[in-house]
C-alpha cells in the first residue's frame, strides 16, 4: 500500500485474501479498499511490540472486520529479538539493542462480531478457525442461506451492496453495483444504486444483520423493480425473543463457544457466530461456495483450511521448519452431499486430522528465559499481569500442562460468569415467559449449575490435559485420558440455590497429579483413587466468584492471588497479588439459625466472641452471605472465620481447595479438631464441618473442642 500497487485481493481456492501487511492497520481506508475489492479473509501479519500497538491489537482488526464484511486474522510474533548493534528508533529512547517484546495475541475476528481467543503473549501457536465465508457474501440474520435460492444483496453499513442473481455470478466485478446506504434511527435501511451503475431489474432483499440493526432483527423480503436513483427500504421485524435466548443458552450458537488448546499451542476455534449456517473449515466454504455458485459439484483433490494457517505461521517462523505442508490425511477427497450432518462430518476430520498432524511439532521461536522475566518485570511494573501472564514462563512458569489446564478453566468460568449475569439465565427456567413461546422437551432449559457443570467439563476435556475429573454434580468421576498429567475435582457452582436473587455465586476447583502407579487399575478405580487424593497432594486449586466483579482467586503451591475479570479485554488481571489473611479478623460467618442445633462449645464461642470477651477484646459481627466462595473470598481479605458446622460442605470438592487457599495465604482450615488437608477422604462425596480462616480465630475456635454440629435435621432452605 505504500507502493503503488494498490489493494490487491487475490482470488485463490480458499476464498479472496488479502495480506494488509503489519502497520497498515493503522490506515482505515486500507481496510475500506481490500472490502471494497472484494476481500473475504484478511490476513494481517505483523512484528509489533507492547504499549500502543498492544491496546490497538484487540480493536482494529474486529472493527474492520464488521465495518467491511470480511474475516480478519490478526498475527503477530512472539519473543525478543536482540541485534548485535545498539540502535535508536528516533523516539528520544536511550539505544538499545531490541525492539521490545513482540506480544503475540494472534487472533481470527469475524463479521459477526465473534473473534477466537488469542493466542500466547509468549509463545507461537496456532489458530484454526472456521469460517463461513458465505457470511461474506450474504449476511443473513435468518435460519438459511440465500446462495442457493435466488437473488441476495449483501449490505454493509458504509453502503456497500452487491446485487446477486442467478445469472449473475457472484464474483463478476463487472456485476457488483455499489449500494448508497443510509441506516436510519428507526432501523430502516435505504439503498440507492448510484446513477452510474444503470443496473435495473428485479431482485429481493433478505439480508440483514445484528450487525447492521445493532440488535437482533430479520428482516422483511423487499422484492420490486429498482432503478438507479431509487430507494428501497428494509424494515426490521421484532427482535427474536426465542432466539436470543437460544443463543444465551448455546443451543444454537455453538459454534462460538468450541474452544480448545491442544497440544500446548493451538488454539481450535470456531468464529462463525451461527451455527444454522454450518461453520466450515476455509477452504471447504470455500470451495463449496464456488461449486454452489456455479451449480456443479467440485471436489478438491487436496486442500487444508488450516494449510492456509500453517503457511502464516512459518512464514512469521522464519527456517524454524517445524511444520510441514499438510498432506491432509484425514480429509475425504470430494465434498458430501449438502447436508449439514456431511458437513460437521467433514469439518470434524479435517480437525482432526489438523491437530493430529500438528501433534509434536515445535513452534519454535521463542526467545523467553531472561528477556521475558525481564519483560514481565515491566509489565508488573507499567501495567497489571494478567492470569496467563502471571502463570506463564515470564511469571511463576508453572509449566506448559497446568498453563493450557488454566487456560481452559479460566476461559470456561467466564463463560458461566456471562451465563450467571445474563438477564436470561434465571429464565433458565423460564423460558416459555420471555418468548411466548412452550419450549418442546429437547429444548427444556436445564438448571444453571447443571449448565455450568457441562461447560467446565466440557473445558477440561478440550484441554487435553485431565486424565480424571470429578465433579461435584456428577455420582462418580469420569476417566478421559491415560497418558496426561492432571486429575481436577470441581463444584461448578456452589451457592446455586442463591442464583434467582443474583447473590454470588462461585467455582471451586483443585489440581492434582494424575498418579501414574495406578494406571493399570480398572478405570473407575483409578478415576475414583485419583479423585480421592488427600489436599496435601493439590499442585493448584482456586475459586471463581461471580459477584459485582469477577475473581479468579488461585494457589499455585506458592502464596494466594487473585485476579479480577476485566471485560474490556477479558483478561484476568492481578488485583491481589499474594493475600495474606489476617491473623485476627473481627467477622464470623455462619447460618445462625441453627443455634439451637450447635453443640455447646459452638454457642460459647460464638456467644464469647460476638460479646468482644473472647481473646480479642472486640465484638465481633456477623456476616454471611450463604454462598460459600463469597463468604470464603471476604474471610479471605478481611480475616475471622467463615464455617458450616454441620455435615455439609463437600471434603474433596470444597473442604480441600479452599484450605489450601486459606493455608497458602497464611490462613487455617479445619474441621473443628484438625487440619482440613491432612484428612485423607474415603468417599467422593464426603461431607463434613468445615471452619476457614485466620489462624488466631480458628485456634482460639477448636480450643472450645466441641464445635462440631452433630444434629443436621436436613434444613428446608
Ligand atoms: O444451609 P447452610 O448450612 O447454611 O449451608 C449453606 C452452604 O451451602 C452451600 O450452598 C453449598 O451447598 P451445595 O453444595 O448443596 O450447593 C454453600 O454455598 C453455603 O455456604
Amino acid at each position: 500500500m505504500e507502493e503503488n500497487t494498490g489493494h490487491p485481493v487475490f482470488e485463490t481456492a480458499y476464498g479472496k485474501i488479502v495480506v494488509n501487511i503489519c502497520y497498515g492497520r493503522h490506515h482505515p481506508l486500507n481496510w475500506l479498499a481490500f472490502g471494497l475489492n472484494g476481500a473475504e479473509i484478511v490476513f494481517n501479519p505483523s512484528a509489533t511490540v507492547c504499549e500502543l500497538s498492544e491496546l490497538l491489537w484487540p480493536i482494529e482488526a474486529r472493527n474492520a472486520t464488521i465495518a467491511n464484511s470480511y474475516f480478519v486474522g490478526s498475527i503477530n510474533r512472539v519473543g525478543t529479538e536482540i541485534f548485535p548493534n545498539l540502535f535508536t528508533s528516533g523516539d528520544r529512547k536511550l539505544q538499545h539493542s531490541d525492539f521490545g517484546h513482540f506480544y503475540g495475541s494472534s487472533h481470527f475476528s469475524a463479521l459477526d462480531a465473534s473473534c477466537t481467543p488469542s493466542l500466547s503473549r509468549y509463545k507461537d501457536g496456532l489458530v484454526i478457525s472456521y469460517m463461513d465465508l458465505n457470511l461474506c457474501m450474504v449476511y443473513n440474520g435468518n435460519d438459511h442461506l440465500l446462495m442457493g435460492d435466488g437473488n441476495g444483496v449483501r449490505i454493509s453499513h458504509i453502503g456497500q451492496g452487491r446485487l446477486v442473481t442467478k445469472d449473475r455470478p457472484l464474483d463478476a466485478q463487472s456485476r457488483t453495483i455499489l449500494l448508497e446506504g443510509v441506516l436510519t434511527h428507526e432501523g430502516l435501511y435505504k439503498l440507492v444504486p448510484p446513477d452510474s451503475t444503470r443496473q435495473q431489474g428485479l431482485f429481493q432483499v433478505c439480508s440483514a444483520s445484528s450487525s447492521q440493526f445493532g440488535h437482533n432483527a430479520n428482516v422483511d423480503i423487499v422484492t420490486g423493480d429498482i432503478s438507479a436513483g431509487e430507494s428501497i427500504e428494509i424494515i426490521p421485524e421484532q427482535v427474536n425473543n426465542e432466539q436470543v435466548v437460544n443463543n444465551e443458552l448455546g443451543n444454537h450458537n455453538v459454534a462460538s463457544q468450541s474452544v480448545s488448546i491442544v497440544n500446548n499451542e493451538q488454539v481450535v476455534s470456531h468464529v462463525s457466530g451461527f451455527a444454522d449456517r454450518v461453520p466450515v473449515d476455509v477452504s471447504v466454504a470455500a470451495e463449496f461456495d464456488y461449486a454452489r455458485q456455479d451449480g456443479s459439484a467440485s471436489s478438491p483433490s487436496h486442500h487444508s483450511g488450516d494449510e492456509l494457517n500453517v503457511t502464516f505461521l512459518e512464514d512469521l517462523q522464519g527456517d524454524s521448519g517445524s511444520i510441514t505442508t499438510p498432506t491432509s490425511p484425514g480429509v475425504p477427497e470430494s465434498i458430501p452431499e449438502n447436508t449439514s450432518e456431511a458437513v460437521h462430518e467433514n469439518v470434524t476430520r479435517a480437525v482432526d486430522s489438523a491437530v493430529e498432524r500438528l501433534q509434536g511439532c515445535t513452534c519454535g521461536v521463542l526467545q523467553l528465559g531472561k528477556e521475558a522475566k525481564a519483560q514481565m518485570e515491566v509489565t508488573a511494573a507499567n501495567g497489571i499481569p494478567s492470569l496467563m501472564d502471571y502463570v506463564g514462563k515470564g511469571g511463576l512458569d508453572v509449566g506448559d500442562d497446568l498453563l493450557v489446564l488454566l487456560y481452559h478453566i479460566q476461559f470456561a468460568c467466564k463463560r458461566i460468569a456471562a451465563l450467571v449475569a445474563s438477564p436470561f439465565n434465571s429464565a433458565l427456567g423460564k423460558h416459555s415467559a420471555l418468548t411466548g413461546a412452550v419450549p418442546s422437551d429437547r429444548d427444556k432449559p436445564k438448571p444453571l449449575d447443571i449448565v455450568a457443570n457441562e461447560i467446565i467439563l466440557s473445558a477440561l476435556r478440550n484441554s487435553g490435559k485431565v486424565s480424571v475429573m470429578a465433579s461435584e454434580e456428577d455420582d462418580a468421576p469420569i476417566w478421559i485420558n491415560d497418558d496426561v498429567p492432571f486429575a481436577v475435582v470441581l463444584d461448578p457452582l456452589d451457592g446455586s440455590r442463591n442464583i434467582d436473587a443474583s447473590i454470588p455465586t462461585g467455582t471451586i476447583f483443585g489440581i492434582y497429579n494424575r498418579l501414574p502407579e495406578l494406571d493399570n487399575q480398572p478405570v473407575e478405580e483409578k478415576a475414583l483413587l485419583n479423585s480421592l487424593q488427600s489436599g496435601t497432594k493439590l499442585v493448584a486449586a482456586g475459586y471463581v466468584l461471580y459477584s459485582s466483579a469477577t475473581i479468579l482467586c488461585a494457589s499455585f503451591g506458592s502464596g494466594t492471588h487473585a485476579f479480577t475479570l476485566d471485560h474490556s479485554t477479558g483478561d484476568f488481571i492481578l488485583t491481589h497479588p499474594s493475600i495474606r489473611i489476617p491473623p485476627r479478623g473481627q467477622i464470623y460467618s455462619v447460618n445462625d439459625a441453627r443455634y439451637f442445633d450447635w453443640p455447646e462449645g459452638l454457642r460459647q464461642y460464638i456467644d464469647t466472641v460476638r460479646q468482644g470477651k473472647g481473646k480479642y477484646p472486640k465484638k465481633y459481627s456477623a456476616r454471611y452471605i450463604c454462598s460459600l466462595v463469597a463468604d470464603f473470598h471476604r474471610t479471605l481479605l478481611y480475616g475471622g472465620i467463615a464455617m458450616n458446622p454441620r455435615d455439609h460442605l463437600r471434603l474433596v470438592y470444597e473442604a480441600n481447595p479452599l484450605s489450601f487457599l486459606a493455608e497458602q495465604a497464611g490462613g487455617k482450615g479445619s474441621n473443628g479438631k484438625s487440619r482440613i488437608l491432612s484428612i485423607q477422604p474415603v468417599k467422593l462425596h464426603q461431607r463434613l464441618p468445615l471452619f476457614l480462616g485466620s489462624c488466631e480465630d480458628i485456634d482460639e475456635l477448636e480450643s472450645y473442642v466441641d464445635v462440631q454440629q452433630k444434629v443436621n435435621p436436613g434444613y428446608e432452605v
